[in-house]
């Protein structure tokens, strides 16, 4: 239903109603909401978006200017778009599909103002779809990809709804107005935490279909020459395009085993949550924030290296690599700019590395930082022990965090504000937690191949791809790790050797590797990865439909072309 409803025609788009709208209900709605509400989104018998981002503001959510004021006569909130910038402006399915959304807006009652809080609004007429009274809706216009989805604009013109459609599980306003906090005031933003914990999900998905198209790609094409004389080799041979896959192939595995993480953690800090326990809260918040990040900016990068790998047919939307490249480079902006999710991250390692600094064990995926001794112990060290690999990448994070930590501690002593002195010292903070968060995809990755109930054939595999991953972070990243001596210039040439073997190793299993997502023509949607591999007789079926191919001469010739043809030869 959903599929059918997404594809049916373009111009609507469900996707949020399922990921952000669905979810707010779940994790913001008290039980009677969700009597009134949940099986209605979840039947689709309301079709939802989640309506937080305005033209002015996205990132910074305090800021956001649409209001909800409580009217304790009538018992009713008055949602409100007091100015231009406060029209909603990017939800998704907001232009054409919902007939209702989850509005983020700032709460006031009895003339104070409480913050961004979620409330209930339905947009359209359930009868014709018209857009309610004092409700303006619209979309924004064509966007980089996902045209399908008609992610709108909303304006509000002082729209009336019950006191009830405040979203009340975490706070709530009384009858008689009286506001009631919630136990934290992030609470309201539970929902984008969760979602940026899918989008690690997403993240793997995506770089396992470009993998998926541009491995299987590069066993049907052949080109140029390997020796004189000898056949046209599939490009695969060519270590240069292993070098440029199988880190990507890597990294598809090790986002994957990153999102388990990520599902199970949310599960279980949700759970002690529930029982009133909010200590995981911010750990969570750091971790899905980091991740979000992080997973999404590799793979955005890593699919555009799968389609320059294809030439010019990964060029073509035949080979489902643009709209690939254009969904995940949405993930890098949405529920939450990368830039300021990885700042999130940062705030809590500087946190964190002062609790150790005062003396606090750190647990978590933050235990590491009091465990790494500051001063490297150099020596030969064995680079493709995996162990080896994972203490590199966990001491580099901490000199790292450390170091962005005590710059910033600098500044302030030399006078600057705490906010001056943690914009001053913000690029080496991003790198840090970058590279905290690069450590723990490495971790998890090592933690899972050596535990994952698996044959051990297939655990020998997944075991180079881990040292294939964790190398070529390494040796794209060597200046981190040699910077205080921990590894030397010999380990780094021994990391980019074994990197080589890695390659060797890899490519023999590198088709049943993707093969391994299992990700069905239908859903790959490319003419490079089809299963059968006949790229050649499906790229000029598929060309054959282009609109332009609809007439022999097209209309644009008589139009445009024949005219000025014709003046240009009369110049002659
Ligand atoms: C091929 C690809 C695959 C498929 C893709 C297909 C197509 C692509 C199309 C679309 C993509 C798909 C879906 C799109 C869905 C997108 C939906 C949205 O975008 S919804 C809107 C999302 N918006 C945001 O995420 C806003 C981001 N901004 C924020 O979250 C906050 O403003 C902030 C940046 C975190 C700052 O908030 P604030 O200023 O209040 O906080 P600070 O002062 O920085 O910190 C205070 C304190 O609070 C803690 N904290 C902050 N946030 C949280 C949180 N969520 N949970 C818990 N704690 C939080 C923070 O750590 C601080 O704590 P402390 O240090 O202890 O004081
Ligand atoms: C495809 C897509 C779908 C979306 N779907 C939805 C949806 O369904 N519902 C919804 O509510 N929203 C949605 N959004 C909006 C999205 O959540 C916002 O675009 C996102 O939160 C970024 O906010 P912004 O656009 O205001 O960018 P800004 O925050 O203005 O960012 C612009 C630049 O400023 C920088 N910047 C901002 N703040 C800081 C800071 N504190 N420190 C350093 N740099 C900073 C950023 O790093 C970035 O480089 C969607 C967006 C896209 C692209």
């Amino acid at each position: 239903m959903a599929a059918a409803l997404q594809t049916l025609g373009g111009g609507i788009g469900i996707t949020l109603h399922w990921i952000a709208f669905t979810p707010t209900i779940e994790q913001q709605a008290t039980e009677e909401q969700k009597k009134k509400w949940l099986k209605l989104a979840q039947d689709v018998a309301i079709v939802g978006a989640y309506a937080q981002t305005e033209m002015g503001h996205g990132t910074f959510v305090r800021g956001l200017e649409t209001t909800a004021t409580y009217d304790p006569s009538t018992q009713e909130f008055v949602i409100n778009s007091p100015t231009l910038t406060s029209t909603k402006w990017w939800p998704g399915g907001l232009g054409k599909t919902a007939n209702h959304a989850t509005v983020m807006a700032q709460l006031y009652t009895r003339g104070k103002c409480y913050g961004p809080h979620n409330f209930m609004v339905q947009i359209r007429s359930l009868e014709n779809h018209q857009p309610c009274p004092g409700v303006t809706l619209g979309d924004i216009g064509p966007k980089m990809e996902s045209n399908g989805n008609d992610n709108g604009f909303a304006r509000f013109d002082h729209v009336r709804i019950p006191r009830e459609n405040m979203l009340m599980k975490f706070a709530r306003v009384e009858a008689d107005g009286t506001y009631v906090q919630p136990p934290s005031s992030k609470l309201a933003y539970s929902n984008m935490v969760y979602l940026r914990g899918t989008f690690v999900m997403s993240a793997a998905q995506a770089l396992a279909s470009a993998t998926t198209i541009a491995v299987r790609y590069s066993c049907v094409r052949r080109q140029s020459e390997m020796k004189p004389g000898e056949p046209e080799p599939q490009i695969l041979e060519y270590q240069t395009q292993q070098y440029k896959l199988f880190p990507q192939l890597a990294a598809a595995y090790a986002f994957w085993f990153a999102s388990w993480f990520m599902t199970q953690q949310h599960g279980s800090i949700t759970g002690s949550m529930e029982k009133g326990d909010m200590s995981g809260l911010a750990e969570l918040h750091a971790l899905s924030a980091g991740l979000k990040s992080y997973t999404t900016a590799v793979t955005a990068r890593g699919i555009d290296v799968c389609r320059m790998a294809c030439g010019g047919h990964g060029y073509s939307h035949a080979s489902g690599l643009p709209a690939l490249f254009g969904g995940a480079a949405a993930l890098c902006t949405a529920e939450g700019e990368n830039t300021v999710m990885m700042l999130q991250t940062a705030r809590y390692l500087v946190k964190c590395f002062a609790q150790s600094q005062a003396g606090k064990r750190l647990t978590g995926t933050v235990a590491y930082l009091s465990a790494v001794q500051p001063s490297p112990v150099a020596g030969n060290r064995n680079m493709s022990d995996l162990g080896t690999l994972v203490a590199a990448f966990q001491h580099r994070a901490a000199r790292m965090v450390r170091h962005a930590a005590m710059q910033m501690q600098g500044e302030m002593q030399k006078g600057k504000a705490r906010e001056d002195a943690w914009n001053s010292c913000s690029v080496l903070l991003i790198k840090a937690a970058e590279a905290h968060v690069h450590s723990f995809v490495v971790r998890n990755f090592a933690e899972t191949v050596q535990t994952v109930e698996v044959d051990e054939s297939v655990r020998a595999v997944l075991t180079s791809l881990c040292q294939l991953y964790s190398l070529y972070g390494i040796t794209e990243h060597a200046g981190d790790f040699l910077k205080d001596g921990y590894l030397t210039g010999r380990d780094i040439d021994a990391a980019s050797s074994h990197l080589s073997a890695m390659l060797a190793r890899v490519r023999p299993d590198a088709v049943a590797l993707v093969d391994a997502f299992d990700l069905h023509d239908k859903i790959l949607r490319s003419v490079l990865g089809r299963y059968d591999g006949r790229v050649y007789e499906h790229l000029y079926e598929w060309a054959k439909k282009s609109p332009l191919n609809k007439s022999e001469v097209h209309e644009s010739y008589y139009k445009y072309l024949q005219p000025f043809l014709k003046s240009n030869r009369a110049k002659l």
